[in-house]
């Protein structure tokens, strides 16, 4: 790809391990994940994707999101719709968190503090009666099966750019809403995301969660 668009920049997760930096400019901007859910795949657990977004002047344009095991190929595209295998995508338009199914990923910090917060997290959201909480090891899928309507919302702290980017703009384009955990509108860059079929539903989140500080992709 590099080869055929010179001019292009790339933000990927085995590239950021090596240590370049995950700066986001306005240049047109791949932004990949090769293998999302490596812990998943080394257990021949099959929930397992590759993701690639595509990003010009900061603004995500689209994402493709690959499920491996199950050749299932999500797309979207700003303006012109999201879909799975040519089948167009729709968020579910739950507003209610008792009937909510609601996704989420543990993060890679596992010092007590930390863990201390996510499980504080989970908990809020029982004591809350959401339907019920699951963690399936790949962010990017999560976010699939909330741009199918299969999930009613997404939060997490502590994944990265290429987790996020591609799915943002399915799940957009399948008429669903990501954003901070403060409420506010999302930053890539953040560590940090609630996503859900319904703003109702995503305020509702986000107003049950305390922060758990990952830092910043772009500050790493
Ligand atoms: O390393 P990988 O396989 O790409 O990430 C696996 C994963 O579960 O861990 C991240 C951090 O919790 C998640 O965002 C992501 O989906
Ligand atoms: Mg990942």
């Amino acid at each position: 790809m590099q080869k055929r668009f010179p001019s292009h920049r790339f933000i990927a997760e085995e590239a950021a391990a090596a240590g370049a930096k995950c700066v986001l400019t306005p240049s047109p901007t791949w932004i990949i994940d090769p293998i999302d859910g490596t812990c998943n795949f080394v257990h021949r657990f099959p929930t397992v994707a590759v993701s690639i977004g595509f990003a010009v002047n900061q603004e995500l344009e689209f994402g493709v999101i690959y499920h491996c095991t199950e050749e299932r190929l999500y797309t979207g595209r700003r303006g012109r719709g999201a879909f799975c295998n040519g089948q167009r995508l729709q968020v579910s338009g739950e507003t209610d968190l008792s009937k909510a199914l609601v996704l989420t990923e543990i993060g890679p910090k596992r010092d007590p503090a930390t863990l201390k917060l996510f499980l504080s997290n989970m908990e809020r959201l029982l004591h809350a009666k959401a339907h019920g909480v699951r963690v399936i090891g790949s962010s990017t899928l999560a976010l699939c099966l909330l741009a199918s309507g299969a999930a009613d919302a997404y939060y997490q702290f502590g994944l990265h750019c290429w987790d996020l980017a591609a799915a943002t703009v399915i799940i957009r384009e399948a008429g669903g809403i990501v954003m901070d955990t403060s409420g506010g509108p999302l930053d890539l860059m953040s560590c940090r995301v609630v996503a859900a079929g319904t703003r109702e539903m995503a305020t509702l989140i986000a107003q049950a969660l305390q922060t758990i500080n990952y830092g910043r992709d772009d500050e790493k």
